[in-house]
Order: structure tokens, then C-alpha cells, then sequence
């Protein structure tokens, strides 16, 4: 299926509650794995670009994200391109999941060095979120190791009622009956 924005799309418009330029963006979810600040998360860090509608973020590429001897795993960069660019439709409306995600890999990343991800909504069409950003070596314009474009679809909290793990829902402080009601629900 295509992710190609139809040429008619609606340019996006910033979330008036959206942080301010500049401003570190916060963790979707804490337990995120992509940039929550728990075990076992890449602890992407980001924030908002100047035009008050991109994103900025970091990851530093350590030993456990290695595929090859020394190198950067495939998967943890599109992790980490995923939840830029996750991140970055948050500045034009709240919840969405990733229903398509196209990766590039273009340069081998060695651990130990930082990438810079930038990303953007490039189109809103009703529900769908036209993202796309690109990872920069060592620095914001460095060299583009890997770019991405995805499709986001907006989705509701009952999304996240009908489908997460009850424990974790209720540790959010959602009750029982509303995620009882939300999974029984047509
Ligand atoms: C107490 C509560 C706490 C809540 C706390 C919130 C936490 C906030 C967390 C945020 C999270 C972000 C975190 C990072 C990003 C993830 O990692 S998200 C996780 C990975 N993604 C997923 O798990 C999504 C799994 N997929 C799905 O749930 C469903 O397929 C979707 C994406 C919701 C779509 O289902 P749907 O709503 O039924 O939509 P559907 O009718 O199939 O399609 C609608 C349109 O989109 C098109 N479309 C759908 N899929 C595709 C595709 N793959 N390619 C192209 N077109 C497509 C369809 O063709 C259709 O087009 P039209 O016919 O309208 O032109």
C-alpha cells in the first residue's frame, strides 16, 4: 500500500499545545522502549525544531544495540526512526500508531557514535499522518546514515484500552470497568 501523500494534502498545522521550539519533547509512554528512561530502552531524546513543527532527536549508539562486530543494528536504527517520527506527529495532534514504516539504510553507524534524527509531518489526510525524517552521523548535518518515510493513523485511548496489557493500563490509571468496557465495546 502507498504512503505517498496525495499532492492536495493539507500542509500541517502546529498543535497549539505543542512545546514550544526548542523545548525537550516528553516520552509518549514511559515504558517506551524507543525513549522511555527505563532498562532496555534506546532513550531516544528529543526536541522540538525551530519551525515549531519538526523534531530534533538524539541517540547515542551503544554496545547492546550492535547487529554486526561494532556496528549498529538494522532494527534499533528503525526503532529509533520510528519514535522520531512518532514523536514529531505530536506536535500536530496526540495519538496515533504506526500503521507503515519504509527504511533506508544508507552508511554503516559504528558504536559509539551519536546520531541526529530529524523528522517531520510532511501531510495530514483525515486520520492519516504523512511522516518522514533522516539520521545524520555524529551530527545535524553529518552524514545520512539511514532516512525514513511512515504512515500514522489516529487512533482514540480506546485503542490502547481495547488492545494494551490490563496491568499496564491500570497502572496508567485507567479502571477495570473502563478497560473492561472499552474491549467489550463495537
Ligand atoms: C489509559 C490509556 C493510555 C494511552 C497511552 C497512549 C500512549 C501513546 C503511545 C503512542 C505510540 C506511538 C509509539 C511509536 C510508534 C509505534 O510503535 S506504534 C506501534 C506499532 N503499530 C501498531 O501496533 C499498529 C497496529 N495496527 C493497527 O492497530 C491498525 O492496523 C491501524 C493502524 C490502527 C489501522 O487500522 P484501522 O484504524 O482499522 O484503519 P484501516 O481502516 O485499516 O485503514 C484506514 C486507512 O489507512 C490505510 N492504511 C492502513 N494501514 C496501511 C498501511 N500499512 N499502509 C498504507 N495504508 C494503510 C487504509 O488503506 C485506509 O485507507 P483509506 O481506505 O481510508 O484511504
Amino acid at each position: 500500500m502507498s504512503i505517498e501523500p496525495p499532492a492536495d494534502a493539507a500542509a500541517p498545522q502546529r498543535n497549539p499545545k505543542a512545546p514550544p521550539p526548542g523545548e525537550r519533547t516528553t516520552s509518549h509512554y514511559e515504558g517506551c522502549r524507543g525513549c522511555g528512561d527505563v532498562p532496555g530502552s534506546l532513550r531516544v531524546r528529543s526536541w522540538v525544531g525551530d519551525d515549531g513543527v519538526s523534531v530534533i532527536s538524539r541517540f547515542d549508539v551503544l554496545e547492546e544495540h550492535q547487529g554486526a562486530p561494532g556496528l549498529l543494528h538494522g532494527g534499533m536504527l528503525m526503532t529509533a526512526l520510528d519514535d522520531a517520527l512518532g514523536t514529531a506527529y505530536t506536535q500536530v495532534t496526540r495519538s496515533a500508531v504506526t500503521a507503515r514504516l519504509e527504511t533506508d539504510f544508507r552508511r554503516p553507524v559504528p558504536v559509539g557514535s551519536t546520531l541526529w534524527l530529524r523528522s517531520r509531518v510532511d501531510a495530514l489526510v483525515g486520520r492519516k499522518i504523512y511522516v518522514s525524517g533522516e539520521a545524520h552521523l555524529g551530527e545535524l548535518d553529518g552524514e545520512v546514515a539511514g532516512t525514513a518515510r511512515a504512515l500514522f493513523l489516529e487512533v482514540g485511548v480506546e485503542h490502547f484500552l481495547r488492545h494494551g496489557r490490563p496491568e499496564d493500563l491500570e497502572a496508567l490509571g485507567a479502571s477495570r470497568e473502563v478497560i473492561e468496557a472499552a474491549r467489550t465495546a463495537r
